[in-house]
């Protein structure tokens, strides 16, 4: 199994349940939507699966590297995008990538060719020499997933990763990320409560309550509803 394999997640904060035997797969190439209302439990899901929490009971496999066995394999094959952003703002774009690099053991002119080749992808090659700060949202959101493609992981994650961008950067977020799961056999997970982000054929996971609601692609669990009316009808919140 080379992509994204989740079984029976559950994770409490005390006495509130927050994921309740959670589990899924998704396959190399794939786009997988993860719709939830506010509280659905999609960055709890996320801090267990980048393992800044530890699952207390249940499997994630990354790649086929079992998560509390080989957790070093298993994150290594992982590309991150945390919700808030985590740049150095007064450092340029090349510093940015070249730290992040060094981080996994890349250096010299293999590192660089892998930053080159990582904001060619997202269209910021140009910037290279550009400070951070003075970069616009969208740009500092592309930068953040070109850095999260350097290490070359099978599988990239993204918590509400357009959140505070305008509707046109939005989508072209959106598009980039589709068309790199295609082009690369990324297995791409991506958590967002905006239906507009969702493709017909993405694969979809529907999170409420702490419970895997739905799980298949988002034409078939629509019907003949679009996605947000599904979604409300099925969670009475609107996404
Ligand atoms: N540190 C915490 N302590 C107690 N309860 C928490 C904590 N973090 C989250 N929760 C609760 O766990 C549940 C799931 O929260 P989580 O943040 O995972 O949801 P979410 O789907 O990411 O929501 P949002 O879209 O608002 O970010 C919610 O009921 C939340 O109130």
């Amino acid at each position: 199994m080379t992509g994204l394999r989740v079984e029976n997640l559950s994770y409490a904060y005390g006495a509130r349940q927050a994921l309740d035997g959670v589990g899924f797969r998704v396959e190399p190439g794939t786009f997988c939507a993860l719709l939830g209302p506010n509280g659905a439990g999609k960055s709890t899901l996320f801090a267990l699966l980048t393992r800044l929490f530890t699952a207390p009971q249940g499997k994630i496999e990354v790649a086929g590297h079992d998560m509390a066995r080989a957790p070093r394999k298993a994150l290594r094959q992982m590309g991150v995008v945390f919700q808030q952003p985590t740049l150095d703002l007064d450092l340029t774009v090349q510093r940015n990538l070249s730290y992040f690099a060094a981080l996994h053991g890349l250096r010299g002119a293999r590192a660089q060719a892998r930053i080159e080749a990582a904001l060619e992808r997202l269209e910021m090659r140009g910037r290279l020499g550009e400070r951070v700060r003075d970069l616009n949202g969208g740009h500092r959101r592309r930068l953040e997933i070109a850095r999260s493609l350097i290490h070359h992981p099978k599988v990239l994650l993204l918590d509400e990763p357009t959140v505070g961008l305008d509707a046109a950067t939005r989508h072209a977020i959106t598009v980039h990320v589709h068309d790199l799961s295609r082009r690369k056999r990324l297995t791409v997970l991506w958590a967002t409560h905006l239906t507009d982000e969702v493709e017909d054929a993405d694969q979809l996971l529907i999170l409420h309550r702490g419970k895997l609601a739905q799980d298949g692609t988002a034409r078939q669990l629509r019907g003949g509803l679009g996605l947000a009316d599904h979604f409300l009808r099925l969670t009475g919140q609107a996404a």
